[in-house]
């Protein structure tokens, strides 16, 4: 099955619990796709239809969290019952499990299910080898519970996402998630010792305080320059190894491939054997 063109007309899907929970479900619904919106869909649609397969009707896959995550949630859907009604689905936390029950699709837990056929994912950014920075929404450690346990880990995200090195146009930094009773300590050492004099702890936007992870956990965003970026493994080796530090949302050599969605409609597939391939728009 071929992606559909993305349409600047078409209306976007109203997701419960998506990072645009802000709006309301009226502006939602009459606002056409941007050509983000339409580049996160394609990328969505493409790996989809590669990876998920419509014959393939008993298979594990792992949801993340985000905002490119609902468009791969809504061409799965579109397979129909048939091809769903024996899959069982596994979320990284409250927003990807609303998105599958929501959805009628059958929901499942790693602890049933430590090995997942295939688990879809966004990124922050996604660097040359698909190292990629992940927890802008504070999943990651759960997403790399489901990367880990994945047969196949594919990356889906707009062109915005798609650099030569991490830190490129994602500009917050790495995210860290810690223990709360850690954090002062760990951010010390980040700032001290580890040469991110500008990492902060995460602050919530509708709640006074830090943004709390799904795991109880606080997050710290750490920026570093260039030097460190290049080699994510190691900074990322380095980071976990601080007291406290529960995980880092550095994934390095784990995904197969990563689609981008392009602003003239093409997508842009990027392999972990350095292979890129690029699938022209739908005529
Ligand atoms: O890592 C993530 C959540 O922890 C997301 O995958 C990442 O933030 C990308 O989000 P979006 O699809 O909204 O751009």
């Amino acid at each position: 099955m071929a992606a559909r063109a993305p349409s600047a007309t078409r209306i976007q899907p109203v997701v419960v619990g998506s990072k645009d929970a802000t709006e309301t479900v009226v502006d939602t619904i009459l606002k056409p796709l941007s050509t983000i919106e339409s580049a996160k869909r394609l990328a969505a649609y493409t790996a989809v239809d590669r990876h998920v397969k419509p014959e393939h009707i008993v298979s594990i896959l792992g949801l993340s969290g985000g905002s490119t995550v609902p468009y791969v949630v809504e061409r799965i859907v579109q397979q129909g019952r048939e091809a769903n009604k024996d899959r069982v689905f596994i979320p990284t936390g409250f927003q990807s499990k609303e998105l599958i029950v929501s959805s009628n699709l059958n929901l499942g837990d790693v602890d049933q299910y430590p090995t997942i056929d295939v688990t879809l994912d966004g990124a922050d950014e996604v660097d040359r080898d698909l190292n990629c920075i992940k927890g802008g929404g504070a999943c990651h450690l759960r997403e790399k519970v489901l990367a880990e346990a994945a047969r196949t880990f594919i990356l889906v995200a707009d062109y915005r996402k798609n650099v030569e090195y991490l830190g490129t146009n994602f500009k917050p930094g790495v995210p860290i998630e810690v223990v709360p009773f850690a954090y002062a300590k760990v951010l010390q050492n980040l700032h001290h010792i580890l040469g991110s004099p500008k990492a902060t702890l995460r602050m919530a936007v509708a709640k006074a305080g830090p943004v709390v992870s799904d795991n109880g956990n606080f997050i710290i965003d750490a920026p570093f320059e260039r030097e460190h970026m290049e080699k994510p493994y190691d900074i990322m080796a380095r980071i976990k190894m601080l007291t406290g530090v529960v995980e880092v949302g550095l994934f390095c050599h784990m995904a197969q491939a990563a689609y981008f969605g392009n602003e003239d409609g093409s997508v842009t597939v990027k392999y972990h054997d350095g292979k890129v391939e690029t699938v022209a728009p739908p005529a």
